[in-house]
């Protein structure tokens, strides 16, 4: 308790900061970022049950509805819901569906990065990042014009050999699992005994020595398997903020909630941006890129209750 005190002093709540935050953001654009599992939802043993509740459900539609609003996820994002309703039915007494973030979150008025925002979904096209057989039209079930982008995309076959190796590997050690986050994989330990952890990594680290082109990063009780590229949740921020054309405005101020180490990606950009509010999600003192600190999804919740009601109340005394 001292400790994350201590902590508390280098990251003050954004709670408790918020008048602070309220002045900053005055007569600013914000815009708003959010990650899912550990922030949205509370962090519980079986991925496919990490459901945010409805009240959480309410405030990120409200937050949705006065600010542009992207989740960045490690998750896949893709919402084939008429797929995903009929394999569900069909696997319903198996183990694992392999859920992705929109199936979580099910909000249309927000946008979605997935598998660490390799896989991005905007209105527009940028014209600032790069190659453009990256970003491919396509029609949302709305009927709205969207852009797909997504740099790894011939990473694809060898993500699926990979999976392949790792799952067989997941199979004989009890409790663990392999989730498939289309651009990226999970190797989820949560569930495994203590004395098995380390037999899992060695065997999932031997794999993947022949993949010199993916790397392993540690997550809570999960090894993230991505490709190498110049590509991150920041950039995922950075190009969100360009194609919703908020780029180069020092009017506009990002914010990014998240509480994993691919986060803090997310919280450098904000930082070389030198405009916006990173925000570490943390029941315990850690190092962070972060200003601003959040206990847990509840709060995250009453954060952007406070957020939403102060821009509604914003919104109001301009028609007065
Ligand atoms: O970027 P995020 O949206 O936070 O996704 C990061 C990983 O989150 C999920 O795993 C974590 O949450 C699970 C459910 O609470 C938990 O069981 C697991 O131990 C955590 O690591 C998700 O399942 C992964 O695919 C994401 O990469």
């Amino acid at each position: 308790m001292i400790l994350y005190d201590i902590w508390l002093k280098n990251h003050p709540s954004a709670l408790s900061s918020f008048e602070e935050i309220k002045s900053v953001a005055h007569e600013k654009q914000m815009v708003v970022f959010l990650d899912y599992d550990g922030t949205l939802s509370p962090i519980v043993n079986n991925p496919d049950q990490a459901f945010m509740s409805t009240e959480m459900r309410s405030a990120v539609r409200e937050i949705g509805e006065h600010f542009p609003t992207a989740i960045i996820s490690g998750r896949s994002r893709n919402k084939c819901r008429k797929k995903i309703k009929l394999k569900m039915k069909r696997e319903k007494k198996r183990s694992s569906m392999q859920m992705k973030v929109f199936q979580f979150v099910r909000l249309n008025n927000i946008y979605y990065a997935g598998s660490h925002g390799m896989d991005i979904s905007t209105p527009t096209v940028s014209l600032n990042y790069g190659n453009h057989e990256y970003q491919t039209r396509t029609i949302d079930e709305k009927g709205n014009d969207m852009v797909n982008f997504c740099p790894v995309r011939d990473f694809l076959p060898r993500i699926q050999t990979i999976k392949d190796k790792l799952e067989k590997i997941a199979k004989d050690i009890k409790g663990a699992s392999v989730e498939d986050n289309k651009f990226c994989l999970s190797v989820h330990y949560r569930c495994v005994n203590e004395e098995n952890v380390g037999k899992l990594k060695e065997m999932v680290e031997s794999t993947m020595e022949f993949y010199n082109d993916f790397r392993i990063s540690e997550g809570k009780k999960v090894m993230e398997i991505h490709p190498i590229i110049n590509w991150d949740k920041g950039r995922a921020l950075q190009y969100l903020l360009d194609t919703l054309g908020f780029e180069d405005s020092s009017n506009v101020l990002p914010i990014y909630i998240g509480d994993d180490k691919t986060d803090e990606d997310a919280f450098k950009m904000i930082k070389s941006i030198g405009r916006g509010f990173p925000v570490a999600v943390s029941t315990t003192p850690k190092e962070t890129e972060a200003l601003y600190s959040l206990r847990d999804p509840t709060e995250v919740m009453s954060f952007l209750i406070l957020l939403a009601k102060w821009k509604m109340g914003c919104a109001l005394s301009k028609l007065v």
